[in-house]
């Protein structure tokens, strides 16, 4: 149980832990901080009762809070910790839900010289196209994986009630090294979103735009849906992540260059067997992860 959760960010990610955390009893109080210009959406968390209250003054909202989840795009971090540091107290807990892991540590790193024991960075792979206050949720997190990637001098006992928490809002928490979270988040989630970004782009911008979109049906709808995320959110990811997503750019380009000389062929059996390789993978990986 924490006295006062301080959100920092009160999106769709900093909502719905707060949505979650109140749902289950975990914290007396909440409050957030934001920026003057996010008034409105600061004044809406606390009309939804998402927060008790919020600060446009960082010091305001830090006193007395025990655990603190910065939750803004991973591009504004290192602002925010350099805001944060005048206020950081060695007994407070500090986290972050970034999407990217090695550019949050760096922007620790950036901002203090090193980074503090009391300071355990967090990615919860689970979210929405959706963005704000008005999208957070209370069951955002239930059945989804939450990653912590402690450095060396992470405080263990801090990795365990950070765990303690995610596994109390619905999360099964994994534990990995920040290297390693980047190169497998920019397989699963950075390069797909870039491809759903650059299809709906492509398509967009055809002449035909609005015969294509109206026989849009479900195969378009699942692919693009990722398509409607924050731009803001994806750039910050996108550039963070870009030297484990480049490469990944380039094997898909060899994929799609392999399936094209394919179609030229007319080489049916190379073709098919292409696709029952892709079905079949995603078969196996369906059956073994998705719990
Ligand atoms: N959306 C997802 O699916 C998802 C999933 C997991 C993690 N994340 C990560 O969580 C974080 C938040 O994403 P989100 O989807 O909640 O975004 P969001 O746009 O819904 O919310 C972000 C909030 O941060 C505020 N903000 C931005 N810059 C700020 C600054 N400098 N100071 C104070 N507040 C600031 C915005 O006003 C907004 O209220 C990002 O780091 C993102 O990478 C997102
Ligand atoms: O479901 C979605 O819309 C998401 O994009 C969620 C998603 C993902 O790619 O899986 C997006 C970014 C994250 O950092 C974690 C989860």
């Amino acid at each position: 149980m924490f006295k006062r959760l301080c959100v920092i960010g009160t999106g769709l990610i900093g909502g719905s832990i707060a949505r979650a955390a109140r749902e289950q009893g975990l914290c007396e109080e909440i409050v957030a901080f934001g920026r003057e210009k996010n008034l409105p959406n600061l004044q809406l968390a606390q009309e939804l009762g998402v927060i008790d209250r919020f600060y446009t003054d960082i010091g305001l909202a830090l006193h007395n809070a025990d655990l603190v989840i910065v939750a803004t795009p991973v591009g504004s971090m290192r602002s925010i910790f350099e805001a944060i540091k005048p206020y950081w107290h060695p007994e407070a807990l500090y986290s972050d839900a970034g999407s990217t892991k090695g550019s949050v540590v760096e922007a620790v790193e950036a901002a203090f010289g090193h980074v503090p024991s009391n300071f355990v960075p967090a990615h919860p792979i689970a979210g929405a196209e959706r963005s704000g206050v008005e999208a957070a949720q209370a069951d955002l997190f239930r059945n989804r994986r939450l990653i912590i990637t402690p450095l060396e001098n992470t405080d263990a006992a801090l990795v365990e009630k950070l765990s303690r928490f995610w596994q109390q809002i619905g999360s099964s928490v994994s534990l990995m090294s920040v290297e390693h979270h980047d190169t497998v988040l920019a397989a699963t989630s950075h390069l797909p979103h870039i491809l759903a970004f650059a299809l709906v782009g492509l398509l967009g911008r055809k002449d035909e735009q609005r015969e294509i979109f109206k026989y849009a049906a479900g195969g378009f709808k699942d692919f693009s849906r990722i398509a409607s995320s924050d731009p803001t959110m994806w750039q910050d990811i996108c550039l963070a992540n870009k030297h484990e997503i480049i490469p990944l750019i380039q094997q898909f380009k060899a994929e799609l260059s392999h399936i094209e000389q394919l179609l030229a062929d007319d080489n049916t059996r190379q073709l098919f067997d292409t696709f029952t390789y892709a079905r079949n993978a995603r078969q196996r990986f369906l059956e073994t992860f998705d719990d």
